[in-house]
């Protein structure tokens, strides 16, 4: 378990005084697969380097199975190191030397013994499928390829965590996708704690079980993908959200509307799992003296869940309106009024 108990973190340099992190406090829990969130400079990388002990709180604590990192030995702090491998945005490689070499720079530095070392880095390149490329230097891959080496390199050493800083950020969708995969991968097959720090919201939405969405410094929304996605509450955790869910009326839909005098409501819905819209639309329809349209629809898939969103314009009188509203919550189907 990683945890972050009330984490300041301030830079000072050339008379600068940034702050980085400002009162996070944040568990990851074994095999979680966690996300951090947030835009370019939003402290993300300074969060994620504090597991490894790369940077210190200026304030409050960070514990990984409940060792405070800041009052380890040196030694203890190696034998942390070694149970947690990184993945870096730019890879990290060293242009000088073979694939093979690269991905056993840990081993190496452990003082492995060669014939354990040579297994080692031979298991773990054909792994991540690279096998064929031992020989090759990093100038002669392509990004994907080369990202497969850091992760190789990250898990030489049977990491129990693995911290991932922008892996995909510099790839293609395609390559991004691949390396996703493999990631998934390891996180099944290897029972690793993953934390993914990024700020592509569909990294997330494919990997992670749960996410904090950080702003300034500040962590501002946190919980599971489930519930941060189906209801995000924070406007940049909707603007993130809204870019892989949408849940917006079309423009010229809005402008239609304003167009009309009927009475109406509109309501945007939420449904999680099961999938029971036509059920209600049908009794809405059946029971009451209102007319309905369906504004928007979209269904995605979050964590193997169904996630349904459904924007719908109730026409009729307030009484009879109160009256549907009074249906779906009793169906207790998630609701929001939407104001035009
Ligand atoms: N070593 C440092 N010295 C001075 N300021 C730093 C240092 N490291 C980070 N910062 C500052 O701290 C703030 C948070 O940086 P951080 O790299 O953690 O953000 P981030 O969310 O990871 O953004 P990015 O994705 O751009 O790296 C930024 O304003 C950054 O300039």
């Amino acid at each position: 378990m990683i945890q972050f108990k009330d984490v300041s973190k301030t830079f000072k340099s050339k008379g600068v005084t940034t702050q980085a992190l400002q009162h996070v406090s944040l568990t990851i829990d074994d095999g979680d697969m966690f996300g951090v969130i947030g835009f370019s400079g939003a402290g993300k990388s300074t969060l994620l380097r504090m597991v490894n002990g790369l940077e210190m709180p200026t304030e409050g604590h960070v514990e990984i199975n409940g060792q405070d990192l800041s009052k380890i030995s040196h030694n203890e702090m190696r034998k942390l190191r070694k149970s947690i491998g990184m993945v870096f945005q730019q890879f990290n490689l060293l242009d000088s030397r073979t694939v093979f070499d690269n991905v056993a720079i840990p081993l190496r530095l452990n003082k492995a013994d060669k014939d354990k070392m040579h297994k080692k880095v031979m298991e773990l390149l054909e792994y991540v499928n690279l096998a064929d490329k031992a020989d090759a230097y990093p100038g002669q891959l392509s990004g994907g390829q080369k990202q497969r080496v850091g992760i190789a390199r990250a898990l030489a050493t049977d990491p129990s965590i693995l911290l991932c800083d922008e892996a995909t950020s510099a790839l293609d969708p395609e390559t991004t996708e691949s390396i996703l995969q493999l990631l998934e991968r390891i996180h099944k097959e290897l029972n690793i704690t993953m934390l993914i720090v990024t700020h592509e919201i569909q990294v997330i939405q494919r990997l992670c079980n749960r996410v904090a969405v950080m702003e300034h410094g500040k962590v501002v929304e946190r919980g599971s993908v489930l519930e941060v996605f189906s209801n995000p509450q924070q406007d940049m955790t909707k603007k993130f959200v809204r870019t892989v869910i949408p849940d917006q009326i079309p423009p010229s839909v809005v402008a239609k509307i304003h167009e009309e005098k009927d009475n109406y409501k509109i309501l945007k819905l939420r449904f999680l799992g099961d999938n029971a819209t036509d059920h209600l639309m049908y009794h809405i329809n059946k029971t009451f003296s209102v007319q309905t349209n369906i504004l928007f629809a979209s269904v995605n898939e979050l964590q193997k869940t169904i996630l349904g969103i459904f924007i719908l314009q109730i026409i009729g009188n307030d009484a009879e309106i109160a009256k549907v509203i009074q249906y779906i919550d009793e169906q207790q189907v998630q609701w929001q009024e939407v104001d035009l």
